[in-house]
């Protein structure tokens, strides 16, 4: 059987074929991209990629990139310290204007450029020279995409030659001491930042290793901690589509990032990455068709961040049975076990009258547990104990190996029956 996903992908894109915006014009080498270009591709657990369209297209990451340094930054020096630099809020401004908190000249935030030039800035240790911090980047964003990215010279060049605005942003930064660094080499090392090319297919990757707390899909590498990604995608999600942020949160619901390239790369925690691509923009620099193709894709698969998650009941075959000579109570665990469906294995438990009767909790059906599913699985078992229950554990997969049942001695850990 063929994965319908990518005869799916092809017909979002047929849908998305309208053709309003312009190209970009602030960096000249981009208004030479083939404005009917469009691409989608989605990244999903254990590495698969489906994609339709332009998607062997390549272009310069440009904004797509902040994310992905910011990250860097915060692996590099923490949370408190890139925050005591670059704020967290949105600006509500478009992503060249000056945004920055009066008092301190903090920049509102690392996904505007002015913030973004800050990162850079911060990538590294200070003593690096230009060309080995631009190195760190370069290695850092390649780790994010599982392949070695490369610079494409002719934007480099085009966009160097233009960046007046953002050496006045630079220099605004340096003036109130944010950073020490020069901010030419700051803007020339935040140029080739922004001209490393991607695909589509690269933008899907990348996302879904933010989205997959770090570890990149294709590689297996572990390129940065959970909790940078949790802190990454929080500032993709309220700052990502610059003015357009509060749009894009209501519509599509994922957090997400845009580029004057034509990209726009989405992250949905612990489900997919998301890339598109299409040359024309719209007033707030973001990708018409990508836009679309994406609004597209969250309505349809049910990706918006706060729709609820489908969720199956957690006990299932609950009740007293006969068993070796003797009535037991069974119960089957299933699914993910974290806070709430827990819960309900807890609720379900407590219709177990006091006494005796051995219990026998089946938890073969479980996929996966976090720290809370297990503090609460260990908790069943120490309060049934508690009881005067034997309580069984049937768990050939061994997931209960590091579940705390405290001084539930009696508590036996079956293989499958
Ligand atoms: N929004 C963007 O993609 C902007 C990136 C571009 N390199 C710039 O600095 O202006």
């Amino acid at each position: 059987m063929q994965v319908p996903v990518d005869d799916y992908l092809a017909e979002v894109l047929a849908a998305c074929r309208q053709d309003a915006g312009e190209l970009n014009s602030s960096i000249p080498e981009l208004a030479r991209a083939d404005p009917d270009q469009l691409a989608v591709a989605v990244c999903v657990g254990g590495g698969r990629v489906y994609a339709a369209g332009d998607a062997g297209a390549r272009f310069s990451i440009q904004s797509l990139s902040k994310p992905f340094v910011y990250a860097l930054a915060l692996r590099d020096h923490g949370v408190g310290f890139v925050e005591s630099k670059v704020d967290v809020e949105p600006s509500g401004d478009p992503f060249n204007e000056i945004s920055v908190e009066e008092e301190s000249g903090r920049p509102r935030n690392p996904m505007i450029n002015i913030g973004a030039l800050t990162v850079h800035a911060l990538v590294g240790e200070e003593r690096l020279d230009a060309a080995q911090r631009f190195e760190r980047v370069r290695a850092g964003l390649s780790a994010f995409a599982g392949r070695r990215l490369e610079v494409d010279e002719a934007v480099f060049t085009s966009e160097l030659d233009h960046a007046h605005r953002n050496l006045a942003l630079a220099h605004l930064v340096r003036s109130r001491e944010i950073f020490t660094l020069d901010p030419h080499e700051v803007v020339e090392g935040y140029s080739r930042q922004c001209s490393l090319v991607v695909d589509t297919r690269d933008l899907a990757v990348m996302g879904m290793t933010l989205a997959s707390a770090g570890r990149n899909p294709l590689t297996g590498e572990q390129v940065v901690s959970e909790q940078i990604c949790r802190q990454v995608l929080s500032v993709m999600t309220t700052c990502g589509m610059y003015n357009a942020a509060g749009d894009w949160m209501t519509d599509v619901g994922i957090p997400a990032k845009s580029g004057v390239s034509g990209g726009v790369l989405g992250a949905l925690p612990g489900q997919a990455g998301i890339g598109a691509f299409s040359p024309r923009l719209d007033a707030h620099g973001n990708s018409t068709r990508a836009v679309a193709v994406c609004e597209r894709l969250s309505a349809d698969l049910g990706l918006h961040l706060m729709s609820p998650p489908a969720d199956g009941d957690t006990v299932s075959a609950a009740g007293v049975v006969d068993a070796d000579g003797g009535e037991q109570y069974r119960a089957v665990v299933q699914g993910a076990l974290h806070f709430t469906s827990a819960e309900r294995m807890l609720a379900e438990l407590s219709t177990v009258v006091p006494g005796s009767t051995p219990v026998t909790l089946d938890v073969s059906r479980v996929a996966t547990m976090n720290d809370v599913g297990r503090r609460m699985l260990g908790e069943a078992v120490r309060r049934l104990t508690a009881d005067g229950h034997r309580v069984d554990l049937v768990d050939p997969h061994g997931l209960t190996a590091e579940v705390d049942t405290g001084d539930a001695t009696q508590t036996r850990v079956l293989g499958s029956n």
